[in-house]
């Protein structure tokens, strides 16, 4: 029997994993894709973020697929082909499980190499990598799994090449050379990543398991998430003014930010990312995911109490136009 291929998607928070898979699933080449997804908020977002194929998503939530929900990937991949036997899912090719960013990926491709279920109808392609151009300098200094990301993939793509220098990248390869010389590297424009620059030709895991220090989520206590989901239209100027505070406020503790939000007198979601500080472009979804006009938002910290997160969630919530606060959770990586 013809088992079939996986990838496993890495890449820091921010890095633009979930883009990139948005950008590759609206090629023809990409077609027969099923996606597997997992974050590292209790809220997941990118299930909603990625708008192609959506009957072929599936989410794990409930924190980083490497410790917390590290027995959950054999399942959701047997929910998978089950689906496809029932015939409600249409038959897939291929599969890519989009990591959380925290992900450290050693434990994870450890526990599929051994799973006797992942072994008989599905083999490892390979790991791929997003790298931040801009951020991955002080992204490697400050996080053990970010270089452990690196260290693993077989496929190294950098993104956001349109915020970096040329001496930025190149500062940025060599860095990535040095951590991971067997690695090909790829420079992705935006919304321009293709199948042959993404998915590997041969995976030499001997060589990827042969690394050293492989323990999960090397410093957990130190990042904490909080999440809220809540009704009512926000007006543009509160909005501006809430994510200048934050941002102020939270500086480099700020790890992430991923937000849906329903901006008064706009009929499409308005999808906001924060990356290390940086709020990126904001850009709107096609349409409201299961049309419920529901403001949902994760913060992801470093060093910050769960309640200075919490805080700033529920200061967002009190702009909206009559907030009806659905529910909120906090949690710690552990
Ligand atoms: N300018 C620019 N922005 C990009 C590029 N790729 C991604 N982004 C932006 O970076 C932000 C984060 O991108 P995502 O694709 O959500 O990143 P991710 O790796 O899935 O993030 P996590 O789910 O938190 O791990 C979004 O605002 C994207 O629009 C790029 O090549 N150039």
């Amino acid at each position: 029997m013809n088992r079939t291929p996986l990838v496993l998607l890495t890449g820091f928070l921010g890095a633009g994993k979930t883009t990139m898979l948005n950008t590759l699933l609206a090629t023809p080449e990409f077609r027969d894709t099923a996606v597997v997804i997992n974050e590292a908020g209790d809220v997941g977002l990118d299930h909603l973020l990625v708008e192609q194929g959506s009957d072929s998503i599936t989410m794990l939530e409930g924190g980083c697929l490497c410790c917390r929900a590290k027995g959950a990937l054999a399942p959701a991949l047997a929910n998978l082909m089950r689906r496809t036997r029932d015939e409600s899912l249409p038959p897939f090719k291929r599969v890519v499980v989009e990591t959380s960013g925290l992900s450290d990926p050693a434990p994870l491709l450890e526990g599929l190499i051994t799973d006797a279920y992942f072994n008989r109808f599905f083999e490892l392609a390979g790991v791929v990598t997003a790298i931040d151009a801009r951020a991955f300098a002080a992204t490697a200094d400050r996080h053990p799994e970010a270089r452990m990301q690196v260290a693993l993939a077989d496929r190294l793509l950098l993104t956001k090449t349109d915020l970096a220098t040329s001496g930025e990248i190149r500062k940025v390869q060599q860095a990535l050379t040095n951590l991971n010389p067997h690695a090909r590297q790829h420079l992705v424009q935006p919304g321009m990543a293709t199948m042959s620059a993404f998915w590997p030709q041969a995976l030499d895991l001997p060589r990827a398991l042969a690394r050293p220090n492989m323990i999960c989520s090397p410093e957990p206590a130190a990042i904490a998430s909080a999440s809220l989901v809540f009704e009512g239209a926000i007006e543009p100027d509160a909005l501006e003014a809430w994510l200048d505070h934050t941002i102020n406020l939270l500086g480099p503790m700020l790890l992430r930010m991923k937000a849906i939000l329903n901006v008064a007198d706009t009929t499409r979601p308005t999808v906001l990312h924060a990356v290390q500080g940086l709020l990126h472009r904001p850009l709107d979804l096609k349409a409201w995911p299961n049309g419920d006009r529901q403001n949902r938002v994760v913060l992801i910290g470093r060093d910050v109490e769960e309640q200075i997160l919490m805080d700033a969630l529920a200061r967002l919530s009190t702009i909206a136009r009559a907030p009806i606060q659905k529910f909120a959770k906090v949690s710690h990586q552990s």
